[in-house]
């Protein structure tokens, strides 16, 4: 078994997608919202690529949320903040969501033998999950805009720390060891750090500093979203 990394989107070609255990992260907050909404008992999330295509799920009665560049979308039930997803709305519920980097990225990933989603939220269930698995593993970090995103490199780097726990010898390419290190020297330095980055100021910028703080907890859930036959499941 060995793990390779990804930087963003864009970078990623499909044959990069054979055999592996793909693990989509987008901190800023596609992955973290969905994993928060799975811990509150969401049934299932389907991704979808455009906003006309959500829409069209709301009309067949699906719950649909989402966002293009953080901005609100008319008529959606939801945004993509992980606050938004409350066990009274969501409970047994499917949901249908559209973002501007994290669901482009979840459907790109889909093609591959399993896909996970993983953030700092599930950090640890993640990389255990991906373990058991026994594939070949592929951090690939949503990035932001066609860019690297500062958040989603650090996640990787804490979950390659979880994948490297019993095994310090497992092989991964050097941009994950880059990430690997960059995580272990943060020393509690994490939302001082985040918050500095391109999309961590976007946030602030528009009044979310909550969702930072949501987002950044560190192995507070157990759920691993994988993707079954069209959708994601906890
Ligand atoms: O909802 C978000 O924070 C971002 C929007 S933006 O690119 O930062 O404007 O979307 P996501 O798909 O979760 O990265």
């Amino acid at each position: 078994m060995n793990v390779q990394t990804v930087f963003c989107i864009d970078a990623l070609k499909s044959e990069m997608l054979v055999h592996k255990t793909v693990i989509v992260i987008d901190v800023f907050r596609a992955s973290s919202s969905i994993v928060t909404a799975f811990s509150r008992g969401a049934a299932s999330i389907i991704p979808a690529e455009t906003v006309a295509e959500a829409r069209q799920f709301g009309k067949a009665g699906y719950l649909i949320g989402g966002e293009r560049y953080g901005k609100h979308l008319e008529g959606f039930h939801f945004g993509n903040a992980p606050s938004d997803f409350s066990s009274s709305r969501i409970k047994g519920r499917d949901i249908v969501l559209t973002t501007t980097n994290g669901t482009r990225a979840l459907v790109k990933a889909s093609r591959a033998s399993d896909v996970l989603i993983g953030c700092f939220l599930n950090a640890k269930a993640c990389a255990d999950k991906a373990k058991a698995l026994h594939h070949d593993i592929l951090l690939l970090c949503a990035g932001t805009r066609g860019e690297f995103a500062l958040e989603d490199g650090i996640a990787a780097g804490c979950i390659l720390h979880h994948l490297k726990e019993e095994d310090p010898t497992l092989p991964c390419d050097d941009e994950g060891l880059a990430l690997l290190h960059a995580y272990r020297s943060i020393n509690g330095q994490l939302s001082d750090l985040l918050s500095l980055g391109r999309s961590g100021q976007r946030l602030k910028a528009r009044g979310r500093q909550g969702d930072i703080y949501d987002c950044i907890q560190i192995n507070r859930y157990s759920i691993v979203p994988t993707w079954h036959q069209d959708r994601f499941v906890p």
